[in-house]
């Protein structure tokens, strides 16, 4: 029988198959065979029966090819002809019993077809591979679509699929052809200028291009931004807990996790390295560092300063700083330690000066009051609390948050503690922190991307200083200028004369695995 598709394959690929679906016991387990050999593999499996319609689920019974008695699995089969498909090249899935021993035999048939087109277990994203070598995905679609996979939270699985809708590629592509011809014209002028007139001077098609370039620049700046937030959605937002020892980080953290992840101790200074932890938050992937308290005191042992070092460098670097104030007698032997406000019965609001000067400095800060149990009344300690933080952070005003660890771990109730307040502003916080604008498209940007839009910028700068040299510009320096920002485009989609695709390929392929 020949092959129901007529249509050849694009590229001469050999034929690839691979378990799609996770390994181990499942209901259904999903085996994918991309190329021209799939033709081949269905006669030896489902052997003297009639090609599946096209797209439509078909019940066969598949066949062991070299025991025809033996009946390996009564499957959905499903052929997705070439080249209108998910790799561009004819597609055909088995959709079988997701038994272990099926599963296996099945494969192991696939792997003793006999065809003329070489037919081999697929790599790792090698159909990702084949629908970017088919056209029928973009660089950056890929690179979406290795995000979506690794996602495990509900942000950023949004973050992924905003880059996977090919929107991105047609701006780049539409950015690059304009740079293209702009690029053209110029080169038209010193190919031709001496045996042609032309309309413009060569002062005057360069100032045109500078302004034609002008909302691209703007553009770019855009989806830089729009990386960085979608970047914050993908890694996760990095959350430095700071504050004096004993202050509660450490329960904040553990009440936060729900686990045991990091030492809590009652005595000063225990968390002497960085312990790093990651949370879903409302859908938000948040990398908690727990750092070592911040103390100034000649006292303390090299370690813990040490520890107090990397914990200042870790807070430098994260998204959103949360200082942790705390309710207690006061402490003599800490000199850093403020007092934040006094009140009843001897006890106090405290905060260490480091932590608020980080936190002035930070990204976004917030202030978590610790220690407000509810035995306490402490209303108009916290109303000083928060002034008195206002006029430390002028122009700042993180919010401030009251909990009690204790009462979150101890008591039940609508919300011990008042933890759930606590992840509520944080949420509200990540909002505001991601808040892309209306363009949503822009969180797909991804930071290998936005590091090609700002060399591409950066071309553009130069192309500006040589156009401001007006009659004296050199139009073929011009002219270079701007084939290399075209160039940066291209590296983006992978499209045109992108050069060095295979590496960026094996960069975006790391994350893929066996099957997709
Ligand atoms: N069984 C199964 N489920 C799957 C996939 C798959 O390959 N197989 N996918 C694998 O990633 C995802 C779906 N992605 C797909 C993307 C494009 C086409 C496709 O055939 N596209 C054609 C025709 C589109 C149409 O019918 O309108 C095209 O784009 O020309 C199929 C699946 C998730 N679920």
């Amino acid at each position: 029988m020949r092959p129901p598709s007529s249509i050849l394959p694009l590229g001469h690929y050999d034929t690839i198959y691979a378990l799609s679906t996770a390994p181990g016991r499942a209901a259904i387990a999903i085996i994918r065979i991309s190329g021209a050999g799939w033709w081949d593999i269905y006669q030896a499996l489902c052997p003297n029966r009639p090609p599946p319609t096209p797209r439509k689920a078909t019940l066969r019974d598949l066949l062991d090819p070299s025991d025809t008695n033996n009946i390996l699995d009564s499957a959905l089969v499903f052929h997705f002809p070439a080249p209108k498909t998910v790799t561009g090249e004819d597609i055909l899935e088995l959709h079988i019993h997701g038994g272990h021993a099926t599963v296996k035999a099945v494969l192991a048939a696939i792997g003793q077809c006999r065809s003329k087109h070489t037919i081999r277990y697929a790599d790792a994203g090698e159909f990702t591979r084949r629908a970017f070598q088919n056209d029928r995905l973009d660089l950056g679609q890929v690179e979406a679509l290795g995000d979506a996979l690794s996602a495990e939270t509900e942000q950023q699985r949004r973050a992924a699929m905003r880059g996977n809708s090919g929107k991105l590629g047609r701006i780049y592509e539409e950015w690059r052809q304009l740079l293209l011809a702009a690029r053209g014209e110029l080169e038209a002028l010193i190919d031709f200028s001496e045996d042609q007139h032309f309309d413009e001077s060569p002062a005057e098609l360069v100032r045109n291009v500078t302004s034609q370039i002008g909302p691209i620049l703007e553009a770019i700046r855009r989806h830089q931004k729009g990386s960085r937030y979608g970047e914050l959605l993908k890694r996760g937002i990095r959350i430095s807990l700071l504050g004096p020892p004993n202050a509660g980080k450490s329960s904040l953290l553990n009440i936060i996790v729900d686990r045991e992840a990091s030492i809590v101790s009652e005595e000063a200074g225990t968390t002497r390295d960085i312990v790093e932890v990651s949370v879903d938050i409302g859908g938000y992937l948040c990398v908690f560092a727990d750092t070592a308290g911040l103390r100034s005191s000649s006292s303390i042992g090299g370690v813990e300063q040490e520890g107090i070092r990397r914990a200042k460098a870790k807070a430098k670097d994260s998204d959103l700083v949360i200082v942790l104030a705390s309710v207690e007698p006061s402490d003599s032997s800490n000199s850093s330690i403020y007092q934040l406000a006094s009140g009843h019965s001897g006890l106090s609001t405290f905060c260490d000066l480091e932590s608020l000067k980080i936190a002035a400095e930070a990204e976004q800060a917030i202030v978590v009051v610790n220690k407000c149990d509810s035995t306490r009344d402490l209303g108009t300690q916290l109303e000083y609390t928060k002034t008195k933080i206002d006029n430390l952070l002028p122009g700042r005003s993180p919010a401030v948050v009251s909990i009690s660890c204790r009462d979150a771990e101890q008591s039940g109730g609508l919300d011990p503690g008042n933890i759930g307040a606590l992840l509520d502003i944080l949420q509200t916080t990540f909002g505001i922190m991601t808040n892309v604008g209306d363009d949503l498209d822009l969180l797909g940007v991804s930071e290998r991307q936005s590091q090609l839009l700002s060399t591409c910028t950066e071309c553009f700068e130069r192309f500006k200083d040589e156009a401001l040299q007006g009659e004296e510009c050199d139009i073929v320096v011009a002219a270079e200028h701007l084939r290399a920002a075209a160039a940066c485009l291209a590296r983006i989609t992978g499209r045109g004369e992108a050069g060095d695709v295979e590496e960026v390929l094996g960069i975006v392929f790391e994350k893929f695995c066996v099957g997709k």
